[in-house]
């Protein structure tokens, strides 16, 4: 098949988002841990570009009883967004690449006293075997990276485009079962690195945007998986 014009970037900062990923969050990377919740830790680095606020955030969790394959399947449809991301006011699916690839429009709520942003991304899911360790379970990569469509200029309407980088990788753990067993849910565990640079794309009062990344995300993170669980439990499981 023809690959798209977007092919190139979306292998090379999908790889890219991998690598970053699993970098650990100890020694000079000037990570600090700012949230903790049970299996949660939320790390940032303080970081401005053109004098914006685009902290850096490397979020690692662990949730039992969904695998890699059902978390990132659920943070890339867009027909379970609305069940788990409140920063949003509006989503459109403006183009759809291939079934592993989609671009979004959406309209964020605004947080006073800022001006409302809008997103424009591509959105790629992709099943990455582990090379270094083959008999170690497969990854799960899910890469949201903005992009420019004629279609839709930036900062034509009442909306600021901001910029995103974001992933989450996911990895299955699994428990092996009694002999002759099948799987079951709490057999499972899937560990999860969600990193995010958003870049607000115009004037956003610092101090104000630190104080909300730093509550929002904690509870972002929580509420996804949360669905997550509670979309997965009476299914089966898919690896
Ligand atoms: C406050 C904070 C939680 C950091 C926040 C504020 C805003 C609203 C837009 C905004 C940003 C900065 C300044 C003003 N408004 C958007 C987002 C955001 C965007 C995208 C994604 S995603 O992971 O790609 C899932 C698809 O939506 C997650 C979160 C986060």
């Amino acid at each position: 098949a023809v690959k798209h014009r977007l092919w190139p970037e979306i292998e090379k900062v999908t790889m890219e988002q991998l690598h970053y990923a699993r970098l650990g969050v100890g020694g000079a990377g000037g990570w600090q841990l700012f949230a903790e919740d049970g299996d949660m830790r939320m790390y940032r680095r303080e970081e401005e570009a053109d004098g914006l606020v685009v902290d850096p955030l490397k979020a690692c969790h662990v949730v039992k009883g969904v695998t890699g394959h059902e978390v990132c399947n659920i943070f890339f449809s867009p027909e379970y967004r609305s069940g788990w991301e409140a920063t949003l006011e509006d989503m459109t699916v403006v183009e759809n690449i291939s079934n592993d690839t989609l671009i979004f429009l959406q309209t964020h709520k605004r947080i006073w006293p800022a001006t409302q942003r809008d997103s424009l991304f591509w959105s790629h899911i992709r099943r990455v075997s582990d090379d270094q360790d083959p008999d170690a379970h497969d990854l799960w990569i899910v890469c949201n990276h903005s992009t420019e469509l004629p279609d839709y200029p930036a900062n034509t309407g009442k909306c600021v485009r901001l910029y995103l980088s974001v992933s989450l990788v996911c990895q299955t753990f699994i428990d092996p079962p009694k002999e002759g067993e099948r799987i079951k849910r709490e057999d499972i565990t899937c560990k999860i690195t969600y990193c995010s640079v958003v870049n607000p794309g115009g004037w956003a009062p610092a101090s104000v945007l630190r104080a909300v990344y730093k509550r929002e995300y904690p509870k972002f993170l929580k509420r996804f998986t949360s669905f997550c669980i509670d979309q997965c439990k009476d299914k089966p499981i898919v690896f």
